[in-house]
């Protein structure tokens, strides 16, 4: 065990923790209007991308809050010390977070650049000449001209809709897909990084197969991929293989959205920072009232290697986002093949 002294507190680190001194420290460079030796809440490390851009350890995942909740959620969430944001074009939430922003910018709460700001690029834009499209579409609903992070949000192209529809129109109830190779649509991310329409861009919901081939054309490698990742779904492998290249893992779902087992009452603290050793994670505060405080709470202590041991033990390859809905996909990420 060693320490390090962040902001004037002793932080025990055990020595087989990943988080570098460095990395700690980084934090030290954004503002944090709510940290004050009063109201000590220890600030949240940024991790340092293949591409040398910073992303904040802890954000906030948005899917399936309420419209109309969303701008006073993400108002609090910056007044709590949030600076990274997740959501995506399929949340239809963009507007609502764009606004509560600019809100915190106008009072002088944040900058724009105090923010890392996420979206995804949905299905239904894979065709490279509509890369383009759904990534203005969601700079339009924020009101930026840029994002921090642009993710494909799945390896599966759908077909292109017309004017605001988002879903893939469906047949027999099941959506229709195409055969958009994501590397190609993956080549029209990467220009997007180039018109400066994106600062980092990344994957989503991709296996290892698949980011074995994409890696086989990148110009750039991507800067994350988020998947879920929770103690029953740790996916080892996966995780190595981004390692070795730099690809910095970002979970979702990291309490196990929406069937929570283990809810009690530090359970939820625990199952955030068993992935802080180099991993950043969303979580989706829900309802509770206090959850968003709490769930940034987890930069003043550390687990154990014996706790991440205990926790790396309770894999059960338990997956919840399964996407059956895409069934038959060709480039469906997660379906076994039947034999
Ligand atoms: N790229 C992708 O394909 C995907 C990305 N995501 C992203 O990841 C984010 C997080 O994943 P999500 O699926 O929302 O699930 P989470 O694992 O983050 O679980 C969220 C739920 O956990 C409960 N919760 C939160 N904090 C606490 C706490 N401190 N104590 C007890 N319970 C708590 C809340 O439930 P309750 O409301 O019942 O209190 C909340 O709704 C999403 O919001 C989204 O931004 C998610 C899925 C797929
Ligand atoms: O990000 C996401 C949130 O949850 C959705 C509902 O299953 C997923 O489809 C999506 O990938």
């Amino acid at each position: 065990m060693y320490k390090i002294n962040l902001l004037g507190k002793s932080i025990a680190k055990p020595s087989n923790i990943a988080i570098d001194v460095n990395t700690y420290l980084a934090c030290r460079r954004r503002p944090f209007l709510s940290f004050s030796p009063q109201n000590e809440v220890a600030p949240v490390p940024c991790i340092t991308m293949n591409n040398g851009c910073e992303m904040p350890a802890l954000g906030l995942g948005t899917w399936g809050v309420e419209p109309v909740e969303m701008v006073n959620i993400v108002k609090r969430a910056i007044d709590c010390g949030y600076r990274h944001i997740d959501t995506a074009l399929l949340y239809r939430n963009e507007k609502q977070i764009g606004q509560a922003i600019k809100e915190k910018i106008k009072e002088k709460v944040i900058k724009r650049e105090d923010i890392f700001l996420v979206t995804k690029l949905w299905n239904t834009f894979h065709d490279p000449k509509n890369v383009i499209s759904g990534c203005k579409k969601s700079l339009k609903n924020l009101g930026v001209d840029y994002v921090d992070m642009y993710l494909m949000h799945t390896p599966m192209g759908a077909p292109a809709q017309k004017d605001d529809k988002i879903f893939a129109p469906t047949k027999n109830g099941k959506p229709l897909f195409t055969d958009t190779d994501y590397v190609c649509t993956w080549r029209a991310m990467e220009d997007l990084v180039k018109k400066g329409l994106c600062k980092s861009i990344g994957i989503c919901n991709f296996n290892i197969k698949q980011l074995e081939r994409l890696l086989e054309y990148v110009e750039i490698v991507p800067q994350t991929l988020q998947m879920e990742h929770h103690p029953y779904l740790t996916q080892k492998e996966l995780t190595g293989f981004c390692r070795a290249y730099k690809i910095i893992i970002t979970c979702y779902a990291p309490l196990g959205s929406p069937n929570r087992p283990w809810a009690g009452k530090d359970t939820p603290k625990i199952l955030l920072k068993d992935p802080q050793a180099s991993h950043a994670t969303i979580p989706n505060p829900g309802k509770g009232k206090q959850n968003m405080a709490d769930n940034i709470c987890i930069f003043d202590f550390c687990l154990t290697p014996q706790d991440i041991e205990a926790l790396d033990a309770l894999n059960a390859n338990v997956r919840y986002f399964k996407f059956t809905g895409s069934n038959g996909h060709p480039h469906h990420p997660f379906e076994t093949p039947k034999s």
